[in-house]
Protein backbone atom coordinates (compact mmCIF):
# COMPACT_ATOMS: atom_id res chain seq x y z
CA UNK A 1 0.00 0.00 0.00
CA UNK A 2 1.15 3.48 -0.77
CA UNK A 3 2.11 5.48 2.27
CA UNK A 4 0.70 8.96 2.65
CA UNK A 5 1.64 11.93 4.77
CA UNK A 6 -1.09 12.87 7.18
CA UNK A 7 -0.48 16.47 6.14
CA UNK A 8 -0.65 15.62 2.43
CA UNK A 9 -2.46 18.54 0.79
CA UNK A 10 -4.06 16.47 -1.99
CA UNK A 11 -6.84 13.98 -1.36
CA UNK A 12 -5.57 10.64 -0.04
CA UNK A 13 -7.13 7.21 0.41
CA UNK A 14 -9.76 7.41 3.11
CA UNK A 15 -10.59 11.07 2.46
CA UNK A 16 -13.83 10.45 0.59
CA UNK A 17 -15.85 10.98 3.79
CA UNK A 18 -14.95 14.66 3.42
CA UNK A 19 -17.03 15.01 0.26
CA UNK A 20 -20.19 14.92 2.34
CA UNK A 21 -18.88 17.87 4.36
CA UNK A 22 -18.68 20.18 1.38
CA UNK A 23 -20.70 23.33 1.90
CA UNK A 24 -23.32 23.88 -0.82
CA UNK A 25 -23.86 27.63 -0.76
CA UNK A 26 -21.67 30.72 -0.48
CA UNK A 27 -23.00 31.60 2.96
CA UNK A 28 -21.76 28.27 4.36
CA UNK A 29 -18.32 28.65 2.79
CA UNK A 30 -15.96 29.94 5.47
CA UNK A 31 -13.18 32.45 4.72
CA UNK A 32 -11.92 33.59 1.27
CA UNK A 33 -13.91 36.77 1.83
CA UNK A 34 -12.71 38.65 -1.24
CA UNK A 35 -13.36 35.75 -3.60
CA UNK A 36 -16.83 35.21 -2.15
CA UNK A 37 -17.80 38.87 -2.36
CA UNK A 38 -16.76 39.12 -6.01
CA UNK A 39 -18.38 35.88 -7.05
CA UNK A 40 -21.58 36.83 -5.31
CA UNK A 41 -21.88 39.95 -7.47
CA UNK A 42 -21.03 38.16 -10.72
CA UNK A 43 -23.44 35.31 -9.96
CA UNK A 44 -26.26 37.74 -9.13
CA UNK A 45 -25.63 39.75 -12.30
CA UNK A 46 -25.59 36.66 -14.51
CA UNK A 47 -28.85 35.50 -12.97
CA UNK A 48 -30.50 38.90 -13.48
CA UNK A 49 -29.44 38.93 -17.12
CA UNK A 50 -30.43 35.27 -17.46
CA UNK A 51 -27.07 34.58 -19.05
CA UNK A 52 -24.34 32.04 -18.48
CA UNK A 53 -21.80 33.24 -15.91
CA UNK A 54 -18.45 34.28 -17.38
CA UNK A 55 -15.73 31.64 -17.25
CA UNK A 56 -14.04 31.46 -13.84
CA UNK A 57 -10.46 30.46 -13.02
CA UNK A 58 -9.74 29.37 -9.44
CA UNK A 59 -6.12 29.00 -8.46
CA UNK A 60 -4.12 28.32 -5.33
CA UNK A 61 -2.50 25.45 -3.42
CA UNK A 62 -4.33 22.09 -3.15
CA UNK A 63 -7.03 21.48 -0.55
CA UNK A 64 -8.21 25.08 -0.17
CA UNK A 65 -11.66 24.36 -1.58
CA UNK A 66 -11.51 24.93 -5.34
CA UNK A 67 -13.69 21.91 -6.15
CA UNK A 68 -15.99 22.88 -3.31
CA UNK A 69 -16.30 26.39 -4.72
CA UNK A 70 -17.10 25.10 -8.22
CA UNK A 71 -19.98 23.10 -6.74
CA UNK A 72 -21.20 26.16 -4.86
CA UNK A 73 -21.17 28.31 -8.00
CA UNK A 74 -23.31 25.71 -9.80
CA UNK A 75 -25.75 25.57 -6.87
CA UNK A 76 -25.98 29.34 -6.60
CA UNK A 77 -26.68 29.56 -10.33
CA UNK A 78 -29.10 26.67 -10.15
CA UNK A 79 -27.43 24.80 -13.02
CA UNK A 80 -25.97 21.34 -13.57
CA UNK A 81 -22.35 20.67 -12.66
CA UNK A 82 -20.10 18.44 -14.77
CA UNK A 83 -16.74 17.56 -13.28
CA UNK A 84 -13.64 16.49 -15.17
CA UNK A 85 -9.91 17.15 -15.11
CA UNK A 86 -7.14 18.13 -17.51
CA UNK A 87 -5.49 14.71 -17.66
CA UNK A 88 -8.88 12.96 -18.12
CA UNK A 89 -9.57 14.79 -21.40
CA UNK A 90 -7.16 12.93 -23.63
CA UNK A 91 -8.33 13.87 -27.12
CA UNK A 92 -10.28 16.79 -28.64
CA UNK A 93 -13.13 14.30 -29.19
CA UNK A 94 -13.42 13.76 -25.42
CA UNK A 95 -13.86 17.47 -24.91
CA UNK A 96 -16.35 17.68 -27.78
CA UNK A 97 -18.42 14.93 -26.16
CA UNK A 98 -18.47 16.79 -22.84
CA UNK A 99 -19.36 20.13 -24.39
CA UNK A 100 -22.11 18.89 -26.68
CA UNK A 101 -23.80 17.24 -23.71
CA UNK A 102 -24.09 20.48 -21.76
CA UNK A 103 -27.41 22.21 -21.37
CA UNK A 104 -27.76 25.96 -21.55
CA UNK A 105 -25.86 27.75 -18.72
CA UNK A 106 -24.47 24.49 -17.28
CA UNK A 107 -21.17 24.59 -15.46
CA UNK A 108 -18.24 22.49 -16.65
CA UNK A 109 -15.50 22.13 -14.01
CA UNK A 110 -12.03 21.22 -15.26
CA UNK A 111 -9.66 20.46 -12.39
CA UNK A 112 -5.89 20.64 -13.05
CA UNK A 113 -6.60 22.65 -16.15
CA UNK A 114 -2.88 23.35 -16.62
CA UNK A 115 -2.52 19.70 -17.63
CA UNK A 116 -4.69 19.87 -20.78
CA UNK A 117 -2.94 18.72 -23.93
CA UNK A 118 -2.21 21.26 -26.65
CA UNK A 119 -4.71 19.84 -29.11
CA UNK A 120 -7.51 19.88 -26.51
CA UNK A 121 -6.62 23.40 -25.45
CA UNK A 122 -6.96 24.67 -29.03
CA UNK A 123 -10.50 23.33 -29.24
CA UNK A 124 -11.32 24.88 -25.90
CA UNK A 125 -10.40 28.38 -27.09
CA UNK A 126 -13.27 28.65 -29.58
CA UNK A 127 -15.62 26.88 -27.19
CA UNK A 128 -14.92 29.45 -24.49
CA UNK A 129 -14.91 32.48 -26.72
CA UNK A 130 -17.66 31.81 -29.27
CA UNK A 131 -19.56 28.87 -27.73
CA UNK A 132 -18.62 26.90 -30.81
CA UNK A 133 -16.72 23.74 -31.69
CA UNK A 134 -14.51 23.61 -34.74
CA UNK A 135 -14.19 20.02 -35.84
CA UNK A 136 -12.26 18.59 -38.76
CA UNK A 137 -14.18 15.90 -40.62
CA UNK A 138 -12.46 13.49 -42.97
CA UNK A 139 -8.80 13.15 -43.79
CA UNK A 140 -6.38 14.35 -46.45
CA UNK A 141 -7.54 16.60 -49.30
CA UNK A 142 -11.22 15.99 -48.61
CA UNK A 143 -10.93 17.08 -44.96
CA UNK A 144 -13.07 20.05 -44.05
CA UNK A 145 -13.73 22.01 -40.92
CA UNK A 146 -17.23 22.18 -39.51
CA UNK A 147 -18.44 24.56 -36.84
CA UNK A 148 -20.96 23.29 -34.30
CA UNK A 149 -22.76 25.77 -32.06
CA UNK A 150 -22.77 25.06 -28.35
CA UNK A 151 -25.19 26.24 -25.70
CA UNK A 152 -23.79 29.13 -23.66
CA UNK A 153 -22.04 27.53 -20.68
CA UNK A 154 -19.67 28.43 -17.87
CA UNK A 155 -16.23 26.89 -17.63
CA UNK A 156 -14.70 26.82 -14.16
CA UNK A 157 -11.04 25.87 -14.29
CA UNK A 158 -8.91 25.06 -11.26
CA UNK A 159 -5.15 24.98 -11.06
CA UNK A 160 -2.38 24.91 -8.51
CA UNK A 161 0.03 26.34 -11.09
CA UNK A 162 -1.41 29.42 -12.70
CA UNK A 163 2.01 30.26 -14.15
CA UNK A 164 1.87 27.17 -16.35
CA UNK A 165 -1.36 28.18 -18.04
CA UNK A 166 -0.95 29.22 -21.66
CA UNK A 167 -1.66 32.98 -21.87
CA UNK A 168 -4.41 32.54 -24.53
CA UNK A 169 -6.23 30.19 -22.16
CA UNK A 170 -5.79 32.43 -19.14
CA UNK A 171 -7.05 35.43 -21.09
CA UNK A 172 -10.33 33.70 -21.86
CA UNK A 173 -11.36 33.64 -18.21
CA UNK A 174 -13.45 36.68 -17.30
CA UNK A 175 -13.15 36.06 -13.57
CA UNK A 176 -9.86 35.03 -11.97
CA UNK A 177 -9.82 34.17 -8.26
CA UNK A 178 -6.89 33.31 -6.10
CA UNK A 179 -7.65 31.19 -3.04
CA UNK A 180 -5.49 31.90 0.01
CA UNK A 181 -4.37 29.77 2.91
CA UNK A 182 -6.93 29.98 5.73
CA UNK A 183 -6.21 31.83 8.94
CA UNK A 184 -6.32 29.76 12.16
CA UNK A 185 -9.54 31.56 13.25
CA UNK A 186 -11.18 30.48 10.00
CA UNK A 187 -9.96 26.91 10.33
CA UNK A 188 -11.39 26.85 13.86
CA UNK A 189 -14.82 27.51 12.35
CA UNK A 190 -14.33 24.77 9.75
CA UNK A 191 -13.15 22.32 12.42
CA UNK A 192 -16.11 23.08 14.65
CA UNK A 193 -18.50 22.67 11.75
CA UNK A 194 -16.96 19.28 10.92
CA UNK A 195 -16.94 18.27 14.58
CA UNK A 196 -20.67 19.00 14.73
CA UNK A 197 -21.32 16.85 11.70
CA UNK A 198 -19.14 14.02 13.08
CA UNK A 199 -20.71 14.36 16.52
CA UNK A 200 -17.38 15.05 18.18
CA UNK A 201 -16.97 17.41 21.13
CA UNK A 202 -14.03 19.79 20.87
CA UNK A 203 -13.44 22.93 22.91
CA UNK A 204 -12.22 26.26 21.49
CA UNK A 205 -8.62 25.74 22.53
CA UNK A 206 -8.66 22.21 21.13
CA UNK A 207 -9.97 23.44 17.80
CA UNK A 208 -7.30 26.15 17.72
CA UNK A 209 -4.57 23.59 18.39
CA UNK A 210 -5.74 21.47 15.44
CA UNK A 211 -6.14 24.61 13.31
CA UNK A 212 -2.60 25.83 14.00
CA UNK A 213 -1.18 22.54 12.76
CA UNK A 214 -3.32 22.25 9.61
CA UNK A 215 -1.15 24.21 7.15
CA UNK A 216 -3.91 26.70 6.47
CA UNK A 217 -5.77 23.91 4.64
CA UNK A 218 -9.33 22.71 5.39
CA UNK A 219 -8.73 19.27 3.92
CA UNK A 220 -5.88 18.72 6.40
CA UNK A 221 -7.83 20.24 9.30
CA UNK A 222 -10.65 17.75 8.78
CA UNK A 223 -8.23 14.84 8.48
CA UNK A 224 -6.33 15.78 11.64
CA UNK A 225 -9.59 16.24 13.54
CA UNK A 226 -10.61 12.72 12.65
CA UNK A 227 -7.30 11.25 13.86
CA UNK A 228 -7.39 13.31 17.07
CA UNK A 229 -10.89 11.98 17.67
CA UNK A 230 -9.42 8.46 17.69
CA UNK A 231 -6.94 9.46 20.38
CA UNK A 232 -9.75 10.99 22.44
CA UNK A 233 -11.84 7.87 22.10
CA UNK A 234 -9.05 5.55 23.21
CA UNK A 235 -8.09 7.88 26.06
CA UNK A 236 -11.75 7.85 27.16
CA UNK A 237 -12.01 11.64 26.88
CA UNK A 238 -15.42 13.17 26.11
CA UNK A 239 -14.10 16.46 24.80
CA UNK A 240 -11.02 17.21 22.74
CA UNK A 241 -8.95 19.75 24.66
CA UNK A 242 -5.86 21.55 23.45
CA UNK A 243 -3.63 19.28 25.58
CA UNK A 244 -5.15 16.17 24.05
CA UNK A 245 -5.00 17.57 20.50
CA UNK A 246 -1.38 18.61 21.04
CA UNK A 247 -0.37 15.21 22.34
CA UNK A 248 -2.15 13.36 19.54
CA UNK A 249 -0.60 15.53 16.85
CA UNK A 250 2.87 15.18 18.38
CA UNK A 251 2.39 11.43 18.13
CA UNK A 252 1.47 11.86 14.47
CA UNK A 253 4.69 13.88 14.03
CA UNK A 254 2.89 17.04 13.01
CA UNK A 255 4.73 19.79 14.85
CA UNK A 256 3.37 22.98 16.41
CA UNK A 257 3.54 24.83 13.07
CA UNK A 258 2.03 21.95 11.10
CA UNK A 259 5.32 20.77 9.62
CA UNK A 260 5.92 17.06 9.21
CA UNK A 261 9.16 15.19 8.69
CA UNK A 262 9.38 15.97 4.98
CA UNK A 263 8.94 19.70 5.49
CA UNK A 264 11.61 19.71 8.15
CA UNK A 265 13.84 17.69 5.85
CA UNK A 266 13.51 20.33 3.11
CA UNK A 267 14.77 22.97 5.54
CA UNK A 268 17.45 20.72 7.03
CA UNK A 269 18.83 19.75 3.63
CA UNK A 270 19.14 23.38 2.57
CA UNK A 271 20.84 24.21 5.87
CA UNK A 272 23.15 21.23 6.11
CA UNK A 273 24.11 20.68 2.47
CA UNK A 274 23.86 24.17 1.05
CA UNK A 275 24.67 26.46 3.96
CA UNK A 276 21.08 27.72 4.14
CA UNK A 277 20.95 28.66 0.43
CA UNK A 278 20.51 30.16 -2.05
CA UNK A 279 19.95 26.87 -3.79
CA UNK A 280 17.90 25.93 -6.87
CA UNK A 281 14.57 24.14 -6.79
CA UNK A 282 15.89 21.19 -8.84
CA UNK A 283 18.76 20.69 -6.45
CA UNK A 284 16.46 20.68 -3.43
CA UNK A 285 14.10 18.21 -5.11
CA UNK A 286 16.98 15.88 -5.98
CA UNK A 287 18.43 16.09 -2.47
CA UNK A 288 15.18 14.97 -0.83
CA UNK A 289 14.20 12.54 -3.63
CA UNK A 290 10.96 14.33 -4.45
CA UNK A 291 9.67 15.70 -7.74
CA UNK A 292 10.22 19.36 -8.56
CA UNK A 293 6.42 19.68 -8.83
CA UNK A 294 5.93 18.38 -5.30
CA UNK A 295 8.48 20.79 -3.87
CA UNK A 296 7.04 23.72 -5.80
CA UNK A 297 3.33 22.91 -5.29
CA UNK A 298 3.22 21.39 -1.86
CA UNK A 299 6.22 22.03 0.38
CA UNK A 300 7.43 25.40 -0.73
CA UNK A 301 4.17 27.44 -0.62
CA UNK A 302 3.55 26.56 2.98
CA UNK A 303 7.15 27.05 4.10
CA UNK A 304 7.05 30.46 2.44
CA UNK A 305 3.71 31.23 4.03
CA UNK A 306 5.25 30.55 7.45
CA UNK A 307 8.20 32.76 6.56
CA UNK A 308 10.66 29.84 6.78
CA UNK A 309 11.76 30.02 3.17
CA UNK A 310 12.34 32.88 0.76
CA UNK A 311 12.56 32.90 -3.00
CA UNK A 312 15.39 34.98 -4.36
CA UNK A 313 16.63 35.40 -7.93
CA UNK A 314 19.55 33.10 -7.06
CA UNK A 315 17.49 30.38 -5.42
CA UNK A 316 15.73 29.42 -2.21
CA UNK A 317 17.03 30.70 1.11
CA UNK A 318 16.16 29.46 4.60
CA UNK A 319 15.22 32.25 7.02
CA UNK A 320 16.23 32.96 10.62
CA UNK A 321 12.74 31.95 11.73
CA UNK A 322 13.31 28.49 10.28
CA UNK A 323 16.59 28.08 12.15
CA UNK A 324 14.79 29.11 15.33
CA UNK A 325 11.93 26.69 14.70
CA UNK A 326 14.35 23.79 14.16
CA UNK A 327 16.34 24.81 17.24
CA UNK A 328 19.49 25.40 15.21
CA UNK A 329 21.89 28.31 15.63
CA UNK A 330 21.44 30.72 12.72
CA UNK A 331 24.47 31.62 10.60
CA UNK A 332 24.08 35.33 11.34
CA UNK A 333 24.34 34.63 15.06
CA UNK A 334 27.58 32.85 14.28
CA UNK A 335 28.88 35.82 12.33
CA UNK A 336 27.82 38.19 15.06
CA UNK A 337 29.69 36.37 17.79
CA UNK A 338 32.84 35.98 15.69
CA UNK A 339 33.16 39.76 15.72
CA UNK A 340 33.95 39.68 19.41
N1 LIG B 1 -14.23 27.42 2.86
C1 LIG B 1 -14.65 26.29 3.39
N2 LIG B 1 -15.61 26.29 4.33
C2 LIG B 1 -16.01 25.17 4.88
N3 LIG B 1 -15.52 23.96 4.57
C3 LIG B 1 -14.57 23.90 3.65
C4 LIG B 1 -14.10 25.04 2.99
N4 LIG B 1 -13.16 24.67 2.10
C5 LIG B 1 -13.06 23.36 2.19
N5 LIG B 1 -13.89 22.88 3.12
C6 LIG B 1 -14.00 21.53 3.55
O1 LIG B 1 -12.79 20.87 3.35
C7 LIG B 1 -13.04 19.61 2.81
C8 LIG B 1 -11.90 19.21 1.99
O2 LIG B 1 -11.82 20.04 0.93
P1 LIG B 1 -12.00 19.42 -0.53
O3 LIG B 1 -11.29 18.15 -0.62
O4 LIG B 1 -13.43 19.45 -0.88
O5 LIG B 1 -11.23 20.54 -1.22
P2 LIG B 1 -11.27 20.83 -2.70
O6 LIG B 1 -12.42 21.73 -2.90
O7 LIG B 1 -11.17 19.59 -3.51
O8 LIG B 1 -9.90 21.58 -2.73
P3 LIG B 1 -9.02 21.81 -3.99
O9 LIG B 1 -9.91 21.54 -5.13
O10 LIG B 1 -8.65 23.25 -3.79
O11 LIG B 1 -7.90 20.87 -3.81
C9 LIG B 1 -14.33 19.73 2.06
O12 LIG B 1 -15.04 18.54 2.14
C10 LIG B 1 -15.07 20.78 2.84
O13 LIG B 1 -15.83 20.18 3.84
MG1 LIG C 1 -10.14 19.46 -5.56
Amino acid sequence: MEEHRIVETGPIAGDSWQYSLRPHYLKEYIGQQKVKQNLEVFIQAAKLRQEALDHVLLYGPPGLGKTTMAGIIANELGVNLRITSGPAIERPGDLAALLTNLQERDLLFIDEIHRLSHSVEEVLYAAMEDYALDIVIGKGPSARSVRIDLPPFTLVGATTQVGRLAPPLRDRFGVICRLEFYRPEELVLIIKRTADILNVEIDDAGALEVARRSRGTPRIANRLLKRVRDFAQVAGEQTISSALAGKALDRLEVDACGLDRTDRRVLQVIIEKFGGGPVGLDTIAAAISESVDAVEDVYEPFLMQLGFLNRTPRGRVVTEAAYAHLGLPSPSEGKGSSLF
